[in-house]
């Protein structure tokens, strides 16, 4: 359902992602690991057009994607960037109304849906994003790529900067949303622990290629290769 084919992109003149191919099936949460800098978060940019494609093409619900974010975005591709972005000078509800507008929902609803779905988001709806904890910030960035209603999310680093405590909360919350939705998930991380709770299905990244496609199973038993890919 959402399927990416020989990316190859970067910035400027620096190619950072060679050729890479991956593929999230429908109502599949899939992890994308690895190190610090391999090239995660370049290859999400090159998915949600943020940077250009040097080759390669993406696929969204079986249709070749639309070649601007906002096009994406109205296709069904959802983001949750690393750092979350919420806009930081905007209330929660103001968060949450804008991306609405993004695929024309009606913003009431959109703010009514996400402070019903996200409960701990109501006593903050008219503070500003800015002042919120990481957790409760990752938990608006989450609600406001949902208000667009996609039917595949990228999420890039969810548990950065996010206390432990809450981060199995975000997990249980990933796994609700894609089991009552139905939403495809793809996730870059570096915590092997967070993806092994959420995904059956992981891409390892190395320099910007996909070293290897592995499963849940695998991923668990084989220290060797955690330690090699991932350094844990
Ligand atoms: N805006 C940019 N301009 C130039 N180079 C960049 C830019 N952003 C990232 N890079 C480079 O691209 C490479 C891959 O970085 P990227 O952020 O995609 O990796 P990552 O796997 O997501 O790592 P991290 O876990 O640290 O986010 C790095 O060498 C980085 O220095």
């Amino acid at each position: 359902m959402f399927k990416v084919s020989n990316a190859t992109g970067g910035y400027g003149k620096t190619i950072i992602i060679h050729d890479v191919s991956l593929n999230v099936r429908e109502g599949e949460i899939v992890a994308l690991l690895g190190r610090n800098g391999v090239g995660k978060s370049t290859l999400m940019k090159y998915m949600t057009a943020i940077i250009p494609a040097k080759k390669g093409k993406v696929e969204i619900a079986g249709c070749p994607a639309p070649n601007t974010t906002f096009g994406r975005a109205r296709a069904g591709l959802g983001y949750v960037p690393q750092g979350r972005f919420v806009f930081p000078r905007m209330s929660v509800t103001e968060n949450i109304a804008v991306a609405a507008a993004t695929n024309g929902k009606n913003a009431t609803m959109a703010v009514e849906e996400a402070l019903e779905e996200f409960p701990l988001l109501r006593p903050k709806a008219t503070a500003l994003a800015g002042g919120l904890s990481g957790g409760q910030q990752q938990v608006l960035a989450l609600a406001r790529a949902l208000a667009a209603d996609p039917c595949i999310l990228l999420l890039d680093e969810p548990t950065e900067g996010v206390q432990p405590s809450i981060i199995d909360e975000i997990a249980g919350t990933l796994l609700r949303i894609n089991k009552e939705r139905g939403i495809s998930m793809l996730v870059a991380e570096q915590d092997l622990d967070f993806c092994l709770s959420i995904a059956e299905r992981a891409y390892v990244m190395e320099r910007g290629t996909i070293r290897l496609e592995t499963d849940r199973e695998n991923l668990r038993k084989d220290k060797a290769l955690q330690q090699e890919l991932l350094g844990v």
